[in-house]
């Protein structure tokens, strides 16, 4: 019986214990749990929270967003380059982890993006790899040629998995927004793309979504790898039990390594520890992993002093090298009827609508289906050769201050890849609502909101323990005005232009550059896609884990979970922390084989 009682795990020894049932650690527990032999516990710091409408239902983005039952409800600290606000960075705290509260986009990154994890020195971390074992994580259910026949939802069954844990389907109710979107997208130079899950996700096309369609519920973390594997006595997950910190051994052993005995963690105000046997394994994502290291003695030896902890570890590269995508929205008014899902502010269609979803119909089925990944040689092919000199001016201004050690070789592939026409830097998508939440949607009125997405940050933030501070860079907030102005200029565009009766957000009152700068600062949002924060690099580019996640300087912890991302990715992070969650089950599986 996997979920136990604080009593069941006091004092108690595991072979492996997981920190963080969220989206790696979940995948990760249950590949390790396959082997009877092994005994795994998970301790999560949120609530089971399983059987839950707010998490199961498609379609009502955002309805966890804040509440501690569901969410950590972080924010960052300040931002000077987006005139001080302070941005909302939520994060799912339940089994599960932020795969509970996420918007259900099923997106794998373009293979250059990975390929580039192994040019940073991980072999074995390319494209070829990680599209193998992202397969293994999913069971992509084909569509019903209804809606194959209405909307080219063309597919490739190479690029998809057919039999894993997680069921990821075309949502049923496809809004005919997409459509107008994405002839606009075409009209204006785009290519549609049949699959994007094969390695190349430059074009406008249709996303899956993690949702299973015998039920049209989420499917996540806790439902596709820990429920299912509910019957494995060799499983046990803990939840409201947060960890403070990974026990380290007194010693080194003989190869000067630090040797992790078990943690502490903290049960309705009364702290315990559990011991492991082989290895403990850090799974709380790329906000907390940092945080739980350093309490444990291991980062930056600053960093530790101004907190107090005792210094066992000595590794700079813990809580830097953070990377975020951001985005903003400009919303339009529809003209004709579509199904969107500002209906749902009409409580009673609302009421109707939760009915008919308990019989597998109606508009909670409703995903963010319509994106556009474009090459900035697409989208704006007179204006790209200026971009990619500016932004390498302000990659060599960066050199001649001095960078930390690596992040100059993370630039070169980041330039590299904007000089890339092939490779996307604008991510489009249409929200099928209005999203932009600065003017009032009016009663009975339908929306699309098209939100303009950064996915290659220049710029590096920190998490410590006692601070989050992601920031922005220059050249990049040229990428969004050049986004703002794209996504405006859909309306000149059919056929946008005869199915959209205005622009909302953000309206007539902003026109000039200097305008958008603003409109961008003063409205941008956080992707909740955080990464780096325990990067995986050589340790002398300021790495943290080596290319089996395992911790430099420790014989037996590793990272496991969005933290060991040592380059940001053009892509939604779920697909991703799952390879992760598996990857490290392999290692760890492939070590006992030795
Ligand atoms: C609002 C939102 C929308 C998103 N939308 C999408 C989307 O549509 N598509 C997509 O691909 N990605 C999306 N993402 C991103 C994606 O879901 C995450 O990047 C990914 O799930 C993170 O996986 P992880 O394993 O690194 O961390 P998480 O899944 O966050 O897991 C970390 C786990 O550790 C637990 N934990 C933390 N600290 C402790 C502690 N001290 N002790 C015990 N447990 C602890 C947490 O409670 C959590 O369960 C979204 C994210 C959010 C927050």
């Amino acid at each position: 019986m996997p979920i136990v009682k604080v009593d069941d795990v006091s004092g108690k020894s595991f072979d492996y214990i997981v920190i963080g049932g969220g989206t790696s650690g979940s995948a990760l527990a249950a590949r390790l749990a396959e082997d009877p032999s092994l005994s795994v516990l998970v301790l999560e710091a949120g609530q089971e929270n399983l059987n839950d409408p707010k998490i199961d239902m498609p379609g009502q983005y955002g309805q966890t967003f804040g509440d501690a039952k569901y969410d950590w409800g972080f924010s960052t600290v300040k931002q000077p380059h987006c005139n001080d606000k302070q941005l909302g960075w939520s994060r799912g705290k339940a089994l599960g982890g932020s795969s509970s509260m996420n918007f259900f986009c099923w997106i794998k990154p373009p293979a250059a993006d990975i390929d580039a994890f192994e040019k940073l020195g991980n072999p074995g971390w390319n494209w070829e790899n990680y599209a193998k074992v992202s397969r293994k994580t999913e069971t992509f259910h084909l569509p019903a040629k209804e809606l194959t026949d209405l909307y080219p939802h063309t597919y490739n069954p190479d690029f998809r998995g057919l039999s894993g844990p997680l069921h990821v389907a075309i949502p049923s109710h496809v809004h005919t927004v997409d459509k107008l979107v994405q002839e606009t997208f075409v009209n204006k130079g785009v290519k549609a793309i049949k699959d994007p899950y094969g390695g190349d996700i430059s074009g406008t096309w249709i996303a899956s979504a993690t949702m299973d369609p015998k039920t049209w519920k989420r499917s996540y973390a806790a439902t596709s790898y820990l429920v299912p594997n509910l019957a494995r006595p060799n499983l046990n997950v803990l939840t409201e039990a947060l960890v403070s910190r990974v026990l380290l051994a007194d010693a080194k052993d003989a190869d000067g390594n630090l040797t992790a005995t078990g943690v502490e963690f903290v049960v309705n105000g009364e702290t315990y520890i559990a011991k492991s046997n082989k290895e403990v394994l850090v799974s709380a994502g790329a906000i907390n992993t940092p945080k739980i290291l350093e309490l444990s003695g291991i980062g930056r030896r600053d960093v530790l002093s101004k907190i107090g902890v005792d210094v066992k570890l000595d590794l700079p590269g813990v809580g830097e090298n953070v990377q975020e995508h951001v985005f903003f929205g400009v919303s339009f008014e529809l003209k004709s009827d579509h199904a969107t899902l500002d209906k749902f502010a009409d409580p009673a269609f609302a009421a109707e609508q939760v009915e008919l979803f308990a019989d597998g119909k109606g508009l909670f089925r409703t995903g963010i289906t319509s994106f556009a990944y474009v090459p900035l040689a697409v989208a704006n092919p007179n204006g790209a050769p200026a971009f990619y000199e500016k932004a390498a001016a302000e990659v060599e201004a960066l050199k001649a201050k001095g960078l930390h050690p690596g992040l100059a070789e993370q630039l070169d592939i980041q330039l590299d890849i904007l000089r890339d026409e092939t490779q996307p830097e604008f991510e489009l998508v249409a929200f099928p609502a209005f999203f932009t939440g600065i003017s009032k949607p009016e009663p009975g009125k339908s929306y699309v909101s098209i939100l303009g997405m950064l996915n290659h940050p220049l710029s590096r933030g920190t998490i410590h323990a006692t601070s989050k501070d992601p920031k922005e860079h220059p050249a990049y907030l040229e990428i969004l005005v050049e986004q703002v102005k794209y996504i405006r200029s859909m309306i000149q565009t059919e056929p946008f232009k005869s199915g959209v009766v205005r622009e909302v957000d953000p309206g007539p009152n902003v026109q000039t550059d200097e305008q958008m700068r603003d409109y961008v600062k003063n409205h941008l949002s956080s992707t909740w896609h955080t990464v780096g924060s325990c990067s995986m690099l050589p340790k002398e580019k300021q790495g943290v884990v080596d290319p089996e996640l395992k911790i430099y300087g420790t014989s037996n912890l590793r990272v496991v979970d969005l933290s060991i991302v040592p380059l940001h990715i053009a892509a939604h992070t779920q697909a991703t922390a799952y390879v992760i969650g598996e990857k490290a089950a392999e290692f760890i599986k492939a070590g006992l084989k030795k």
